[in-house]
């Protein structure tokens, strides 16, 4: 994948994170921000989660959500984009994985495979991580090209417990998944 955008589409996979303020809203406003970029079609939305914090544990508990979109944008270009958004939401960085308005991961991004400094994809932590892999299988489909599903749906067998994640509603933005069954699986 080159550096600049294309008027090829893309699909990529993006995590969202809040734990400070209103955090439906917030999750909503950086769907809305992500949708109304020219280059960015917000497509399926997952359901919205409840999570206990994970690494810094003297925060609040979490909102977490996923988001497939189709873009244009090479993988830095929405990178980037989504960095403008998670400033204009007001996220501020001052402990590594402490608290935050919210927080937007760029998790996977079909045949990309990249390790700079600004940018890994696919994103390092993704597969360890309960309040990643639970929406992401809501809204990964089982026929996805890219290998996806299978790779999602071994590392929540393996996972050792999803006992911190609980269903809290479905998304009420357009386009929102019932919950798969992963809190079962
Ligand atoms: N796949 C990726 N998605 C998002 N950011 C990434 C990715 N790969 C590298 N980064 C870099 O990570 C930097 C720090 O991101 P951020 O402050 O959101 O980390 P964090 O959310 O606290 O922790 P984590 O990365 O473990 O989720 C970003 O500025 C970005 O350049
Ligand atoms: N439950 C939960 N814990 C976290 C989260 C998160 O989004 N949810 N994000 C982190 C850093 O990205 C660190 N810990």
């Amino acid at each position: 994948m080159n550096a600049h955008s294309t008027s090829e589409a893309s699909e990529a996979y993006i995590a969202l994170g809040a734990n400070l303020g209103e955090r439906e809203h917030t999750l909503y406003e950086a769907i809305t921000a992500l949708d109304e970029h020219p280059g960015i079609r917000v497509l399926r939305c997952s359901s919205l989660y409840e999570t206990e914090p994970v690494g810094y544990l003297d925060q609040p508990s979490f909102l977490n959500m996923t988001a497939a979109v189709s873009t244009t944008l090479a993988p830095e270009e929405l990178l980037a984009f989504m960095l403008e958004v998670e400033s204009r939401l007001g996220r501020v960085r001052h402990i590594p994985n402490g608290p935050r308005t919210i927080d937007l991961d760029l998790l996977w991004m079909e045949a990309a495979r990249l390790a700079t400094p600004d940018l890994e994809l696919p994103h390092p932590r993704m597969l360890e991580r309960a309040f990643v892999l639970v929406p992401l299988a809501d809204i990964v489909p089982n026929q996805d090209p890219s290998g996806l599903y299978s790779i999602v749906h071994t590392a929540l067998n393996s996972l050792d417990g999803k006992d911190g994640i609980q269903f809290w509603k479905t998304c009420s933005w357009r386009n929102g998944s019932a919950p798969s069954e992963s809190l079962k699986e």
